[in-house]
């Protein structure tokens, strides 16, 4: 099969998976296709959704998710059925059956090992692995298969502890749990915008107006900023924020608040919708608590009350016992800021099931920036394009619980909430998201995303500087705030603030007041290589 084969294949197959969401013969035949196309992130979420589903071949009684497949019925069957059942979906399913479960359990384990392993997932590989051999211990080729996986999980526990590791003396823990996913635009994905184009500048300009009326949003020219110095100067055109008339020292030009927010503070003194500190109790205006069963969520208003409910919390009111105890109380703090992302692409699944509308179709979502590679389906396995960093907890174990905790069921709902939705989702958001961090431990405690805000670019030398609590703002640095330029005991004059008329507004991701390399190393993250910024050229001597 030529790769667009497969591609097609994969569109068709999707199509039957999403008809027939419980079938584990579904998930498994995608996700080798998936293999195929060179994701086998994806190809790990339906091998491990296979596997969940005929685990309850074996054990029907602890799992929630029945494995079934829709079988044609006769039509007078299927008339006769109709009138006596309970829901469309029982009338034409059968369960699945041992013999079933007997021919692609191996096939199942397999997939999921070996593509865990590509990803880099070399924990949830391992554990998956040990289940495996011990399940399918009469089977010697599925054995064969699951052992090589497991002699690259080996190499990698080797190369991080300086030991040599027999599976058995293998702690998990030290092996590797984020591995990383192609961050490319899916060749099946027909949501994404064409973000130049003039319909999109005219409608984003138009929401700009509102919060910004000096400002506006074009299309920019990048440099490509390449991990390595070799690399060939490449542009991307992009967008940015300029300055439609002149804007003096100190005058705040944007102002914008956002829903698409996320906390991982438990018991929060917080508004749950914009975040502002909440009023005493003895204000004019106190603040407003849910009233449909939820007993941490307060807002700061009537207002914001009101528009959490038709925003994202009417499809989780009465939810937040079980919803809470998800990303919050995490040990580790290497691991907070990766968590705060789950808990934004929560919020977005919350908008989504809240609005009806496609989580990327959210106006908040729809235009932001992904940093996706072009996806070539002549060459789908480069490995230049796996800057997504993708784990089994965060793509695909812990949404599956957000929604089963939402009252939703994961598969029936995969339509809306598929794994390369969720991927896409961690792109947009890991580009644009600005966080906060505690006062108590100085670890990442909020983020949020502002879907016109984050269209500021980055310079070290910024003419802008800004300020989040209940909203984000920009304010044009002052005369005495811009940047000091200084290399070797040579130091230049200093910018006046204010911005001129058609100049870009420059933010800043990282603090200016560091020197060249911190800033460089500190920003590289959020503008995905070495800032190339005039002020950092200058002060690395690179003119
Ligand atoms: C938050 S977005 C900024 C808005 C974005 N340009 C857009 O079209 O929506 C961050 C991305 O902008 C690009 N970017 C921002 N500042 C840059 C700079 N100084 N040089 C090169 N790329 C930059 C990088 O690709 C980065 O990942």
């Amino acid at each position: 099969m030529s790769a667009s084969q497969v591609l097609q294949a994969r569109n068709e197959v999707t199509a039957k998976l999403y008809a027939d969401p419980h079938n584990p013969h579904r998930h498994l035949e995608r996700g080798i296709l998936y293999e195929k196309l060179g994701f086998p992130d994806l190809a790990s979420a339906d091998a491990y959704r296979a596997l969940a589903l005929l685990e309850s071949v074996i054990d029907p009684d602890e799992c929630e998710f029945h494995a079934k497949r829709k079988v044609d019925l006769p039509k007078t069957e299927k008339e006769t059925n109709d009138s006596d059942s309970e829901s469309e979906e029982e009338d034409d399913t059968v369960p699945i059956t041992q013999e079933e479960y007997d021919a692609i359990i191996d096939k199942v384990y397999v997939l999921l090992v070996s593509s865990l392993v590509q990803c880099g997932c070399y924990r949830d590989a391992f554990e998956f692995g040990v289940r495996g051999l011990a399940l399918l211990k009469a089977n010697p080729s599925a054995v064969a298969l699951l052992d090589t996986q497991m002699e690259r999980v080996k190499e990698i526990y080797e190369s991080r502890t300086g030991s040599k590791a027999e599976l058995a003396s293998i702690n998990p823990r030290q092996l590797p749990g984020q591995g990383f996913a192609r961050r490319v635009l899916y060749p099946w994905n027909e949501h994404e915008p064409d973000r130049r184009s003039p319909e999109t500048l005219s409608m984003l300009n138009e929401r700009l107006s509102v919060i910004a009326p000096k400002c506006e949003v074009r299309a920019v020219s990048l440099p490509v900023l390449h991990a390595t110095a070799d690399d060939n100067m490449d542009v991307s055109i992009q967008l940015g924020l300029f300055a439609k008339e002149d804007i003096s020292p100190d005058e705040i030009i944007l102002r914008e608040s956002s829903l698409l927010t996320a906390t991982n503070r438990l018991h929060d003194d917080l508004c749950d919708a914009c975040n502002a500190p909440l009023p005493d109790l003895s204000a004019a205006e106190p603040p407003v608590a849910c009233e449909g069963g939820c007993v941490d969520i307060i807002f700061c208003s009537q207002a914001c009350h009101d528009t959490a409910q038709e925003v994202y919390h009417g499809a989780i009111c009465g939810l937040e016992d079980g919803l809470d105890s998800i990303g919050k109380d995490i040990a580790d703090p290497k691991d907070k800021a990766d968590y705060l992302y789950l808990l934004l692409v929560g919020r977005a699944l919350a908008m989504s099931a809240t609005q009806e509308k496609h989580a990327l179709d959210l106006p908040e979502v729809k235009y932001i920036w992904g940093d996706f590679h072009d996806y070539d389906l002549e060459s789908p396995r480069s490995s230049k394009e796996a800057t997504l960093p993708f784990s089994f907890q965060l793509n695909v174990l812990q949404p599956e619980r957000i929604l089963d905790e939402m009252g939703l069921d994961p598969y029936v709902e995969l339509h809306r909430f598929d794994t390369w939705v969720l991927n896409t989702l961690y792109a947009k958001f890991r580009g644009t998201a600005s966080g906060r961090l505690s006062t108590w431990d100085g670890g990442p405690e909020l983020c949020a995303v502002h879907p016109l805000w984050c269209l500021a670019n980055h310079s070290c030398d910024p003419n802008v500087t800004w300020e989040w609590s209940s909203e984000i703002n920009f304010r044009a640095r002052r005369d005495d705030e811009t940047a000091v330029w200084a290399r070797e005991g040579e130091v230049k004059d200093l910018r006046p603030g204010g911005i001129a008329k058609d100049q870009e507004i420059l933010n800043h991701y990282c603090d200016i007041a560091l020197p060249v390399v911190k800033r460089r190393e500190w920003a590289s993250g959020a503008l995905g290589g070495t800032c190339l910024c005039d002020r950092c050229v200058w002060e690395a001597g690179e003119v």
